[in-house]
């Protein structure tokens, strides 16, 4: 890969971490076409070694939030109820004491954060409402999910009295969503699984991969160990987890070629196909929901949905109609008697999707033609290829299946 300078910010950044005990070998930052700034190995690597170690000290963690906030009083509101900042998830206080400008150290780590307008352009939260509406079905209830959360942290935190504006909290919030590590010490041991999170200065320099580098926790502090070899010049990766594209793309901004995970949520395009009985019966099944396909076909839990969306193609009563449907959950029943109306509908969603996608197609262009400042082009472009990332999916599935998948118009 062309070498190319991370800029002087990200050098003093460097040096400074350098300076106070932040270990970094055989690797170094470096600006990263599409993906902001990175890492590069800046000679062989083999797999196995370490490559960064960030001590404790360095962390932004719930508790150093509270530590830094300036006393706030504990109040008893009207029903009796104490407020104060236990009432915040760690992502809400980590977010109001950036915004707030309350955590004073490593101040040369802040300025190396991406501004509020690059957000604006990437992540799908901070877009205009009609450019989200774009999104592919999951992704807007992504969005929608993370809206209630901001609103939500955003009212508590100015509840509490912290001085904090609309814009300012979005952007905190906006940086811990997407540059925090999942942080779980031995103290934490009842807590809740989204709030084991902390900021990491460097290591939070990673970008993503499906396979990436190892990162370990332990008291002393995280360090990076190589998952491969790398050969110098090549970008040096963790992995965020096993998520789709549209996840990456509603919780960090952007669409990863060849994604080994991704798959297309169809929950829309199921879900209404069912009525209350039947939902509740997959609900106390736990059937209910998360229903995906990939190029590989439908997953076996869209494939119980469907199935009880179908019940009535079979004979018999209802309660052997939901035993049968048990058979085949338990894997005793091949399904093989309904499997032909199941393939129909499943032919029938694909192409409810290709025409979504369409749909989307036309009003991309008509919105590329007006050059409208915050639905920028680069948004555009994003959509565009998260549409087309789906039809790919659709088309290699429709092969599998013996028809044609459908084709997004230029
Ligand atoms: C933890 S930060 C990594 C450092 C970041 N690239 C920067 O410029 O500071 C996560 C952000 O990096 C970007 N990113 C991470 N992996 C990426 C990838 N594979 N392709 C494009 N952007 C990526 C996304 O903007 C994401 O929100």
């Amino acid at each position: 890969m062309a070498e190319l300078p991370a800029g002087q910010v990200h050098d003093d950044f460097t040096t400074w971490a350098r300076q106070n005990g932040i270990t970094i070998k055989k690797v170094k930052v470096s600006a990263i076409p599409n993906a902001g700034i990175g890492i590069v190995a800046t000679e062989d690597i083999k797999a196995g070694e370490t490559l960064v170690f960030t001590p404790s000290s360095f962390l932004l963690t719930r508790e150093v939030a509270v530590a830094s906030v300036p006393t706030l009083p504990i109040r008893t509101d009207e029903n009796g109820r104490e407020r104060g900042l236990h009432e915040l998830r760690t992502h809400a206080l980590i977010a109001a004491v950036l915004a707030t400008k309350s955590y004073k150290e490593q101040k040369s780590w802040l300025d190396v954060w991406p501004n509020h307008n690059s957000f604006k352009e990437f992540m799908p939260l901070l877009w205009l409402q009609e450019t989200q509406q774009l999104l592919t079905p999951s992704a807007i209830s992504h969005v929608n999910r993370q809206r209630e959360k901001l609103e939500t942290d955003f009212n508590l935190v100015k509840g509490l009295g912290f001085e904090v504006t609309k814009e300012g909290f979005e952007h905190a919030w906006v940086i811990v969503n997407t540059r925090t590590l999942f942080y779980k010490p031995a103290s934490y041991k009842d807590a809740l699984r989204e709030d084991c999170m902390c900021l990491c200065p460097f290591i939070d320099y990673f970008n993503h991969s499906d396979e990436g580098c190892k990162v370990e926790l332990s008291p002393k502090g995280f360090t990076v160990i190589s998952n491969r070899e790398y050969r110098a010049g090549d970008q040096v990766f963790v992995s965020y987890g096993p998520h789709n594209n549209d996840f990456l793309l509603c919780e960090y901004g952007f669409l990863l070629d060849n994604n080994k995970y991704d798959d297309v949520n169809i929950d829309s395009f199921i879900l209404p196909r069912l009525n209350q009985v039947q939902k509740s019966h997959l609900e106390s099944r736990d059937f209910l929901g998360d229903y995906n396909l990939d190029q590989t076909g439908f997953c076996f839990r869209s494939q119980v949905a469907l199935r009880m969306s179908l019940l009535n193609v079979r004979s018999g009563n209802a309660a052997e109609k939901l035993n049968w449907l048990q058979m085949y959950i338990a894997g005793v029943y091949d399904g093989s008697r309904e499997e032909h109306f199941v393939q129909e509908t499943e032919n029938r969603i694909c192409g409810e999707i290709i025409n979504r996608a369409s749909d989307v197609n036309k009003e991309l262009k008509r919105l590329e033609g007006l050059d409208r400042g915050t639905s920028g082009s680069n948004t555009l472009v994003m959509l565009r290829k998260r549409w087309a990332q789906v039809l790919d999916i659709i088309r290699e599935l429709g092969v599998n299946m013996g028809w044609d998948g459908g084709k997004l118009e230029e």
